[in-house]
């Protein structure tokens, strides 16, 4: 964990501040009536049964899925009336559990593709390589492990290193809200620590949230854990407080 102080918004709101969230499917509340507080510098991480609620959280935030009331504010952004493209403008990157990265080209070219002036004023694959976009390309890649194979195609990376490349291509971006969806789902124990690493240090200046399964992981990165349960928050605090909670063990932890 980091000794990274949280940090509040000039105002003291917190960068992402939900509230009263809720969604329904077919009168099912997945999401309901949540109230749900990120800072800045923090690393959150969401774990809760399956069917908790934990990835429909994800998509109402990115806009994916579209809220039936209550809000979602991004530094004071209320997001559920923004479209996916806007809502990725105003900085908030979502990684899913499959890497969605371009297996035919390389390290590079997919970091390239990912920064933002590129696309806009050129279009996806066609830009002026400037010493500014090779730069940020170096520094990221240096950032997520794969410097030496700046060069390489992307499909002969390991599972881990197309996760990390992915992580890279949002970095590319320079979100303030990183979303992730189990980032180390079958990641070898190495590559794990390395995310762990990694997720603390891409924290500083943003907030990464996280759903993960593999509670040792959490312990290793979190700085505060929300327990949904029932699309509701059962417990939330230190790892320590919500592992030795016994509502939490009832529903999760115990089984
Ligand atoms: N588009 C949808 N239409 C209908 N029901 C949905 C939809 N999306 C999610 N659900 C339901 O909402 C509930 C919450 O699902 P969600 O995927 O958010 O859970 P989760 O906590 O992420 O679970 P897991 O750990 O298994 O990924 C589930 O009962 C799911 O079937």
């Amino acid at each position: 964990m980091s000794g990274n102080p949280i940090g509040f918004e000039s105002n003291d709101r917190p960068v992402l501040a939900i509230e009263d969230l809720t969604v329904s499917f077919d009168g099912f509340k997945a999401v309901d009536g949540l109230n749900f507080y990120v800072e800045r510098n923090e690393v959150r991480v969401v774990i809760g049964p399956n069917g908790a609620g934990k990835t429909t959280v994800l998509d109402l935030i990115c806009g994916k899925t579209q809220a039936t009331a209550g809000s979602i504010q991004f530094k004071n952004r209320e997001l559920t009336k923004m479209r996916e493209h806007e809502i990725v403008q105003a900085g908030v990157g979502r990684k899913f559990q499959t890497p969605s990265i371009y297996e035919n080209l390389s390290v590079f070219e997919n970091l390239e593709m990912s920064f933002p002036r590129g696309r806009k004023v050129f279009g996806a694959l066609v830009f002026k390589r400037t010493a500014e976009v090779v730069e940020r390309v170096e520094a990221v890649a240096r950032e997520i492990f794969l410097d030496a194979q700046l060069y390489q195609q992307a499909d002969l990376l390991s599972h881990g290193q197309k996760q990390w490349l992915e992580i890279g291509m949002l970095l590319m971006q320079e979100p303030e809200l990183l979303m992730l969806d189990e980032p180390v789902a079958g990641m070898s124990v190495s590559e794990r620590e390395k995310t762990a690493e990694l997720l603390g240090r891409i924290s500083k200046g943003r907030s990464v949230l996280v759903i993960e399964h593999d509670m040792e992981f959490v312990k290793s990165i979190a700085h505060k854990v929300t327990v949904l349960h029932q699309g509701k928050i059962l417990a939330e605090g230190s790892m320590e407080s919500v592992q030795a909670n016994p509502k939490v063990i009832e529903v999760y932890l115990g089984h």
